[in-house]
């Protein structure tokens, strides 16, 4: 089940404007900061919203005309927004029931459903009586028992602490993996969409600026969210030849001629060396720095940099001690030329 859709929402001071597409048994995921529209995205396609312009069409047949039951679109949201009165089964076959599937066979096929989450043992408990991960796999299972034609899911992980989120994250990648129709995921945790999804869609100020699968947008990242977001320094620059220049005149070296002129150059905080003075035999990319702030990065610390070019850089605690790194402190900076990589912008 192909979707294609070209989605237009007004709300007061938002415009979502956005165009997606997703094959059969593609995971989509729409990333993008707060505020962003990815939640109106999907809730557009689920039918929770109207369209003020645009279509959404799955396998060339018009959805977006059709009230949200008749879309046979599996939903599980944020909060799982289970019955709390009901069973994890009757939550399950819940969905069936209101199709008038026969009351025996909505709840044998619920019972599949959980086993194959994984939640045999726990068909007869209420929500309440749920860990957070196993709310998140009855969610899961009423959303699929309805047989979708697509699947959307809201922040699936996102209520769940760091330890059953990385569990629940490898058993739903199964799931999605054995699931037929299109997925569309909203998240803005990186890590969930680089694991979960084959193809990811960057959502800003309600546009997609970006949409590719994971390598391409972590190696060529075209906004400053997305480089952010993959821990890239990253500048828009004019090339000529191997000399790239910045808006304010700064120039960077890159080790290949671009043929584009306008580029986009990147470089990792990890290729950029810190020098308590100017380093002899200087590599070409070198220019004096002023330490902003200092913080903690997995087993490194990140300074961040300014000056004539703001820049993140990683170094080790032993380094940073060295070289006396605190807010104010004035050091070189240098990146070598091999290390920065520029791409048509
Ligand atoms: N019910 C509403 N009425 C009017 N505007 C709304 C409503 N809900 C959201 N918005 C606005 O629409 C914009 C997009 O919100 P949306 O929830 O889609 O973003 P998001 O990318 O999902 O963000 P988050 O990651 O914070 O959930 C925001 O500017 C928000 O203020």
């Amino acid at each position: 089940m192909s979707l294609a859709a070209s989605i237009t929402v007004r709300r007061d001071g938002f415009t979502l404007d956005v165009e997606l597409t997703a094959e059969p048994g593609e995971v989509v995921a729409l990333l993008g900061p707060n505020g962003a529209g990815k939640t109106t995205t999907l809730r557009a396609l689920a039918g929770l919203l109207q369209l003020d312009a645009g279509e959404i069409t799955l396998d060339g047949v018009r959805l977006d005309p059709l009230p949200p039951e008749q879309r046979r679109i599996g939903v599980v949201f944020q909060d799982y927004l289970l019955f709390p009165h009901l069973s994890a089964l009757d939550n399950v076959a819940f969905g069936p029931r209101c199709r008038r599937v026969p009351r025996a066979e909505a709840r044998q096929n619920a019972q599949k459903w959980l086993d194959r989450v994984g939640l045999a043992d726990h068909v007869r408990k209420k929500p309440r009586q749920l860990s957070g991960g196993q709310a998140q796999r009855v969610a899961l299972a009423r959303a699929l028992a309805s047989e979708p034609r697509m699947l959307l899911l809201d922040e699936p992980l996102a209520a769940l602490d760091a330890r059953t989120r990385l569990d629940t994250r490898a058993q739903l990648r199964g799931h999605l993996a054995a699931f037929p129709g299109a997925t569309v995921l909203v998240t803005h945790d990186p890590l969930d969409a680089l694991m979960l999804a084959d193809r990811l869609v960057i959502i800003e100020d309600g546009r997609v600026v970006q949409t590719g699968d994971a390598a391409t947008i972590t190696a060529e990242p075209r906004t400053d969210y997305v480089a952010r977001l993959v821990g890239l320094n990253l500048y828009h620059g004019r090339a000529d030849g191997t000399t790239v220049t910045l808006p304010d005149g700064f120039t960077l070296i890159t080790a290949s001629a671009s043929s584009a002129s306008a580029v986009f150059v990147a470089f990792p905080p990890s290729a950029v060396s810190l020098y308590p003075s100017r380093p002899d035999g200087s590599p070409r990319n070198t220019w004096p720095a002023t330490v902003m702030s200092v913080s903690r990065q997995g087993g490194s610390l990140r300074i961040e940099l300014g000056g004539a070019l703001p820049v993140a850089a990683d170094v080790t605690p032993a380094a940073a001690v060295h070289l006396g790194l605190e807010p104010g402190r004035e050091v070189w900076a240098s990146v070598k030329a091999t290390e920065v990589r520029a791409y048509q912008a």
